[in-house]
């Protein structure tokens, strides 16, 4: 047979009640007669405390009474068909009148005993149990409810009873012979002494009552129905991915549930756990889904651990000295100090200096703990041979929990990693010997961030979340969107990645949102609902959310997010940009952001600061990484250019190309940086610097393409104009080239440290000579490139190249 055991919630109300029902119902259709033990009403419990503490106070507790009483009518009214409502309705009203009788004594006396507490909480449970049992009794011939304070018999420890287990089993062992052929209804949480008096069994008493049932009558199994799916790899309120595990070993549950998870209570599954009965967590209302099986095996898993459980706030004591290396009476004083007095203490580190021990207690014990110590080792604290213990606030507590682990090296690694990564600072750790947890304490204010990194750690098959704030919406930000869009569900179900855009800001609004922003219509949600945009509170903003995971990206043109990446980088949040700023302004900000980021862990990834999409700046490093040197680059990097100098045929005046290049999104915002020659100094900087180079805007040799007046525009329009009245001077270059079968070509050479850009003509022997369309085209003589060079052609400009390379750097983060 099986024990059933139904929490408060799942005796709530009307729903509820039928669910249990059905539960019942097919778990005796299907042949094995289970044994039901019910708790009381959801909140019932709490409702009957107040009553008895307001009778004590003589405080009126009549409305609270007609509320009890209300509650269980209206689950008879609707449950039980009229003709056999009247007998539920009288029993159900003698269980109240003797309830109000005893409620009137205590008012009497003012005075309220534990005893007295014990019989009026125990009404809950025998008023649920009563009205369930009636209910079914529509259903199924022969039940009977049971008031199972006649068969747990207990000693007189008022609140928090301790069982008598021979004559508690010989009971039971008695009922189940009378009562064979009956479906049972018992009254979780309550027993009674050996005057008969009534006791309650302390918390998680409905679980215990029904351990205890299952046990003696060695039940196949205990399912303990609740509201949550089973036991879950992490606190659902803060990891929105957890999920719930198969199977735990009993050890496992134990610690896991000890950290947090409050679906049982683990000395109640003592009974169970000694006669190996399975437990079995199940939702009652989603009762197809399978639940937790505790066992006594951990059981197969694909995952090295089986979650991770947590306590929000914990406070440490710090006991350090002299006077304790070599002492080894010292902690045995100091946990027996402890324990005496009643305070828990959750875990314990000692450096192996022996110079001092940490450990850590609920907030509310820290104040005393210390006051004991104190007092306890005054005359060491005299002597100056024990500092005075000192105390730190709002922690947490982290723990991986899992039996595997023992046989899994490299653990501790990856969690440890997966903190660092994201800057969470460890601040004490344990392990115990088992290898069945592994605990840290962190800052509070780190914890969701810490349980969201360390569960994708772990659970790595499981999709994994990229946090992104965006700055810049316009040419390559909206196209980036549109992609992110249009990718989403290939990236979650092909890799197992999902990307949520948490902020997007422009020069104008910006808009936050950590579930991440519908990308469907993005531009309307921000104009609306956005706020008014301020870099500065943007970056504010982002830090303060403490997502894991998060990645800020550049994709303006401006010089002002750049000076916030440093700080960025120091909050654990990595930078992609497309913008070349950041990189290319004097050497020492090049040099102090890189450092930054790889101080921090954190990525900074550009390759679309060197010819968009094209695989360039990766190329690069790679190359440096394996030891390679650069000899010499020599590249055409301007995408706008190079279309210009193709498209500069025929009839078209140079003017109307570079108009077009502009408007097929090849140039800057503001032309005039690619004309001008800026834009190609800036990556041929960034790849001498990438190449090992210390080297300043200012050293790049830059040869001009533009005739003197328009260099000397000072706006946009301005350039145009001029750009409109020096056709003769483009013309003339373009027939000098075409007179002597040659293209002109802006290319620019690292050698020897040195860089330059120059505008050239090239004939068809040239490597060069072949390009079409905005193609850029960069070849790399190297050690080992010697002979014949290692070379990269391809569109080296526009939007959908550029959104798709900072794309591919977004999903490289943390890869
Ligand atoms: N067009 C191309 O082929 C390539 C462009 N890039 C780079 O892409 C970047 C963006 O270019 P586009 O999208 O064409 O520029 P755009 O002018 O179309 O868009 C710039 C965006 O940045 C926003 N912005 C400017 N200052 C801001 C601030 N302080 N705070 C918040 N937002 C701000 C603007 O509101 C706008 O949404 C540039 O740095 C460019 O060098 C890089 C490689 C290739
Ligand atoms: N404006 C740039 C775009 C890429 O960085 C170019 O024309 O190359
Ligand atoms: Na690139």
């Amino acid at each position: 047979m099986k024990v059933l055991k139904f929490g408060g919630t799942s005796v709530g109300n009307v729903e509820s009640v039928k669910a249990v029902l059905g539960i019942v119902k097919s778990s005796y259709d299907e042949g094995e007669k289970p044994l039901v033990v019910l708790s009381a009403m959801a909140g019932v419990t709490n409702l009957l405390m107040r009553m008895a503490e307001n009778a004590a106070e003589r405080v009126p507790f009549d409305e609270d009474l007609k509320l009890l009483e209300e509650r269980h009518f209206e689950v008879v009214k609707k449950l039980i068909a009229v003709k056999y409502q009247n007998p539920v309705f009288t029993r159900l009203k003698l269980m109240l009148n003797e309830l109000e009788d005893i409620l009137q004594g205590i008012s009497a006396l003012r005075e309220l005993s534990l005893q007295s507490k014990d019989l009026i909480v125990s009404f809950g449970e025998r008023l649920s149990n009563y009205m369930v049992s009636k209910i079914m009794e529509q259903y199924v011939e022969q039940v009977e409810f049971i008031d199972a304070s006649h068969y747990i018999k207990t000693d007189s420890n008022f609140g928090h009873a301790h069982i008598n287990e021979e004559v508690t089993n010989q009971l039971i062992q008695s009922l189940a012979h009378t009562h064979a052929d009956k479906l049972l209804f018992v009254t979780g949480f309550i027993g009674s002494n050996e005057n008969g008096r009534i006791t309650t069994l302390g918390r998680g008493g409905s679980d215990y009552t029904a351990a205890i049932f299952g046990s003696v009558l060695r039940a196949s199994a205990i399912e303990i129905w609740t509201d949550v799916n089973g036991m879950l790899t992490a606190d659902p309120r803060i990891v929105k991915k957890a999920f719930s595990q198969p199977t735990l070993s009993y050890n496992e549950a134990m610690e896991l549930s000890y950290f947090g998870a409050k679906v049982i209570y683990p000395p109640t599954m003592i009974p169970a756990f000694l006669k190996k009965i399975p437990i079995v967590i199940r939702n009652t209302f989603e009762p197809e889904f399978a639940g937790t099986v505790i066992q006594f095996e951990s059981g197969k898993s694909v995952y090295p651990i089986k979650g991770i459980s947590s306590i929000a706030d914990i406070s440490v004591i710090n006991v350090s000295g002299s006077g304790m290396i070599g002492k080894s009476g010292f902690s045995g004083r100091l946990f027996t100090l402890l324990a005496r007095e009643q305070i828990n203490v959750v875990l314990i580190t000692q450096s192996s200096s022996e110079h001092s021990i940490t450990f850590a207690v609920h907030p509310d014990d820290a104040t005393k703990a210390v006051q004991l110590i104190k007092t306890e080792f005054e005359l060491e604290l005299e002597a100056n041979k024990l500092v005075l213990p000192t105390v730190e606030n709002e922690l947490s507590v982290l723990a991986i929990v899992g039996e595997n682990m023992k046989r899994t090296p490299g653990m501790s690694g990856r969690l440890f990693h997966a903190l660092g990564r994201n800057g969470i600072n460890v601040r004490a750790i344990a392990q115990g010997s088992s290898e069945l947890n592994i605990s840290v304490i962190i800052e509070k204010e780190n914890m969701a961030k810490a349980l969201n990194t360390v569960h994708d750690a772990f659970f790595a098959e499981l999709k994994k979340t990229l946090y992104v704030f965006n700055v810049g919406t316009g040419n390559i930000g909206a196209t980036l969107f549109k992609q992110i869009h249009e990718q989403y569900d290939f990236l979650v179900e092909n890799n197992d990645l999902e990307i949520k855009i948490a902020g997007i800001s422009n020069s104008r609004k910006m808009l936050f949102n950590p579930e991440g922003i519908d990308l469907t219509d993005w531009r309307t949600t921000l104009e609306n609902q956005g706020e008014v945009a301020d870099l500065s509170n943007f970056v504010e903003r982002m830090k303060a959310m403490n997502l894991p995971n998060c990645v800020f990206i550049d994709n303006t043109a401006s010089p002002l997010p750049s000076t916030y990446y440093i700080d960025i980088f120091k909050s654990n949040i990595s930078v992609v940009t497309c913008n070349k700023i950041a990189n290319s302004g004097d050497y020492k900000q090049y040099k102090s952001l890189h450092d930054t980021a790889r101080k921090y862990g954190v990525d900074f990834f550009y390759e679309t600061n060197v010819g968009a999409g094209l695989p360039i700046v990766r190329v690069l490093k790679d190359l440096m990484l394996s030891g390679d040197r650069i000899v010499r680059i020599e590249a055409i990097l301007s995408g706008t250019i190079s279309y210009i100098f193709n498209n500069f045929t025929g009839d078209a005046s140079f003017y109307e190309v570079v108009k077009r290049a502009q408007e097929l999104g090849y140039t800057e915002p503001d032309p005039r940086d690619d004309l001008g020659g800026i834009d190609f100094m800036r990556k041929m900087l960034i790849l001498a610097r990438d190449a090992g180079h210390v080297i300043e805007p200012s050293d790049v040799d830059l040869g001009a393409i533009l005739p003197q007046a328009c260099l000397e525009a000072t706006s946009v329009d301005d350039f145009y104009a001029a750009l409109l009245k020096a056709d003769q001077y483009f013309n003339a270059l373009k027939e000098e080239a075409e007179s002597q079968k040659k293209v002109i070509r802006y290319i620019g050479k690292l050698e020897d440290g040195k860089v330059s850009i120059a505008l050239e003509m090239v004939d068809e022997n040239h490597p060069f000579y072949a390009l079409s369309g905005s193609d850029n085209i960069i070849s790399f003589t190297t050690e080992r490139y010697k002979e014949r060079p290692l070379v990269v052609k391809g569109p080296g400009a526009g939007a959908e190249v550029t959104a798709a390379g900072v794309f591919a750097d977004l999903v490289n983060v943390g890869a």
